[in-house]
């Protein structure tokens, strides 16, 4: 079997006094697809940020590549990409500019690419628009346009069907099965009812967590 990407040990997290989960482990392995599940406000968001090396308010071990993470701090952030349940677009900058930003101390991407990555996610004809003047899932369909530029094998995404529509969601899917065919893992949250052959998931809340 595979070596895991990531590996969670015994991770716990207390917010406001509140703990939010523990004894959490798990293993994100290459070719997989694992959703984190969980009525609002059992800590989805707050484990992917975690996972992301966004918040240090834990305890436990993670590990990347078999290493501690803390230890391999570069290789981690440069093979994982984190997109959270906020677009994370600016307003005055147009989809093109946005992706340049996003792509920003990773690695250059021709005007070429980046305007075929936003053609397929339904933006041809918007490349040059201000994103203020886009709807909310157009704006969200520039961030999922980093997708289909993304070689990073691990991807962690945070209610990325938000506000888009079927075509979307089933186009968002397929990229998903991609990536997890393509060698590398996805761990995602949603709301939305999503069913990929093979999926993993992780639940938080009432009834404590569980791994499948
Ligand atoms: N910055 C913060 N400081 C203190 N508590 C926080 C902070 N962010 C989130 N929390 C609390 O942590 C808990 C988990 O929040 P989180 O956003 O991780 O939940 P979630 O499962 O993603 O919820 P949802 O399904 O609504 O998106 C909530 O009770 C929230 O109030």
């Amino acid at each position: 079997m595979s070596e895991p990407l990531l590996q969670a040990i015994d991770l716990e997290c207390e917010r406001d006094e509140r703990l939010l989960f523990q004894n959490l482990s798990f293993s994100i392995l290459p070719g997989t697809v694992t959703r984190v599940e969980g009525p609002n406000g059992t800590g989805k968001t707050t484990l992917l940020r975690i996972l992301a090396g966004l918040n240090d308010a834990w305890s436990g071990q993670l590990l990347w590549c078999g290493e501690p993470r803390a230890r391999q701090r570069e290789s981690f952030l440069r093979n994982t990409l984190y997109i959270g349940h906020r677009p994370g677009i600016k307003p005055l900058l147009t989809p093109v500019e946005n992706l340049k930003a996003l792509m920003a101390g990773r690695r250059e991407v021709s005007d070429e690419v980046l305007v075929q990555a936003l053609a397929g996610t339904g933006l041809a004809g918007f490349e040059n628009v201000p994103c203020r003047n886009l709807s909310a899932g157009q704006q969200r369909r520039v961030a999922l346009a980093r997708l289909l530029i993304a070689d990073e094998p691990l991807w962690l995404l945070d209610e990325v069907f938000t506000a888009i529509d079927a075509d979307g969601v089933r186009a968002i899917e397929s990229m998903l099965q991609q990536r997890a065919a393509e060698g590398g893992a996805v761990l995602v949250t949603t709301h939305h009812e999503l069913q990929l052959p093979g999926m993993k998931s992780i639940t938080l809340g009432a009834g404590g967590v569980h791994e499948c």
